[in-house]
C-alpha cells in the first residue's frame, strides 16, 4: 500500500475478566484518507482507538506509525496523534483559549500563541476563546474538543463518533470541518453508527464486529454493499395478493394487507430512485394510498438483519 502511516496487525484485546474486545485485528490506513470505522454498539471501536492512543494495553499484536513501532517509540509516535474522544471532556468553568492551550502543554511543547489563533480561527472559535466552555452551545462544545486535540498539530486525528446524538444541521458542520481538516493535509479515522456520515466523509471505509475487521473497501464499493432503503406505503384499500405490476419490486404486503413495505436498494441511491418509481407504478396501477414513509437503515440495523441471516444459515 501506498505510504500507510498506521500499520496495525493482528490487534488483540481482552479485558481483564472481561469479552474479547479486539481478536486479531489487521488494518492500514493511507497518508492522507479519511477512513471510517463503521461498527455496532460495543464492535471495538473504541478498544481499537484507544489501543493506538496508549489508552488500552492490547494483548497481542503490534502498531507501528510514521514508521515507529508504537511499543518501543511511544512517546515520539504519540506526541503525532491527535485524539477527540465520544464525550466532552474539559473544564466547563475554564475559557476555550485556555483548555486548548493546555492541551498543547500536555505534550510538553511550548506554549506556541500563532499554532493556537490557527486552530481556533480554523474551526471559527476565535471570536469565542475567551468564552466560558460551559456557555457553548452544543456543536461549538465538540468543535473545543476537536481544537484540544490540533493543538500540538498531530499529523494523524481519531475522531470517536465525532456526531453521535448531534441534529442534521451540526452534523453537517462537523462533516465540512473534517473535510477541511483533511485538505490541510491531517490524516483522519473516524467511528461512526452512521453509514450516511461514511458516505459523505469517507475515503475508505472499514466495518468491524465483535473484534473482527468484517470488510474493508473504498467506499463506494462497501456502500453498494450494505446501503438498504425501506418505505411503507399504507394503502387506501387493503390487497389480497401483489399485482403484477409491481410484482418486480422488492415488496411485501403486511398488516392484513393494508401496508406495502419496500426493502431495497444498495445505498448509491438506487433505493430512492426504486420508491419512486414504485410509486408511480402504484399511481398507474389504480392503487391508491394515504401515507408514505420511507428511511435508510443505519449500520446497525443492516448488522442485525447480517447476523439474523448468520444465524438463519448455521
Ligand atoms: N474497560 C473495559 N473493561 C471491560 N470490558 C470493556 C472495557 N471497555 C470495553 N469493554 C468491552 O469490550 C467490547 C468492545 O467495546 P468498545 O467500547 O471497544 O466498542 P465500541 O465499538 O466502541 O462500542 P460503542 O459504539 O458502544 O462505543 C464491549 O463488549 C465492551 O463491553
Amino acid at each position: 500500500m501506498a505510504d500507510p502511516i498506521l500499520e496495525i496487525r493482528g490487534l488483540q484485546k481482552t479485558y481483564p475478566n472481561g469479552p474479547t474486545a479486539l481478536g486479531g485485528v489487521d488494518l492500514s490506513i493511507r497518508k492522507g484518507e479519511i477512513f471510517a470505522l463503521l461498527g455496532p454498539n460495543g464492535a471495538g471501536k473504541t478498544t481499537l482507538i484507544g489501543s493506538v492512543c496508549g489508552l488500552v494495553n492490547p494483548t497481542g499484536g503490534t502498531i507501528s506509525a510514521f514508521g515507529h513501532d508504537l511499543a518501543r517509540d511511544w512517546r515520539r509516535v504519540r506526541s503525532r496523534i491527535g485524539l477527540v474522544p465520544q464525550e466532552l471532556s474539559f473544564d466547563m468553568f475554564d475559557k476555550v483559549i485556555r483548555q486548548v492551550r493546555y492541551s498543547r502543554g500536555l505534550f510538553g511543547l511550548p506554549n506556541d500563541e500563532a499554532r493556537i489563533e490557527e486552530v481556533l480561527r480554523s474551526l471559527s472559535l476565535w471570536d469565542k476563546r475567551d468564552e466560558p466552555i460551559r456557555k457553548l452551545s452544543g456543536g461549538m462544545k465538540r468543535r473545543v474538543m476537536i481544537a484540544k486535540a490540533l493543538a500540538h498539530d498531530p499529523d494523524l486525528l481519531f475522531l470517536d463518533e465525532p456526531t453521535a446524538g448531534v441534529d442534521v444541521e451540526l452534523r453537517r458542520d462537523m462533516w465540512d470541518q473534517i473535510g477541511a481538516l483533511r485538505d490541510r493535509g491531517t490524516t483522519i479515522i473516524l467511528t461512526t453508527h452512521y453509514i450516511e456520515e461514511a458516505e459523505e466523509m469517507a475515503d475508505r471505509v472499514g466495518v468491524i464486529n465483535k473484534g473482527r475487521i468484517l470488510l474493508v473497501d473504498d467506499k463506494a464499493a462497501i456502500m453498494a454493499k450494505l446501503g438498504r432503503t425501506e418505505a411503507h406505503f399504507t394503502l387506501a384499500a387493503p390487497l389480497d395478493s401483489l399485482p403484477d405490476a409491481i410484482a418486480h419490486y422488492p415488496v411485501v404486503l403486511e398488516q392484513g394487507g393494508f401496508r406495502l413495505t419496500y426493502r431495497g436498494g444498495d445505498g448509491t441511491g438506487k433505493g430512492k430512485r426504486e420508491v419512486a418509481e414504485l410509486a408511480q407504478d402504484l399511481v398507474r396501477a389504480g392503487i391508491a394510498y394515504t401515507g408514505l414513509e420511507t428511511a435508510e437503515s443505519t449500520l446497525e440495523e443492516i448488522f442485525v438483519g447480517l447476523l439474523n441471516e448468520q444465524e438463519k444459515a448455521a
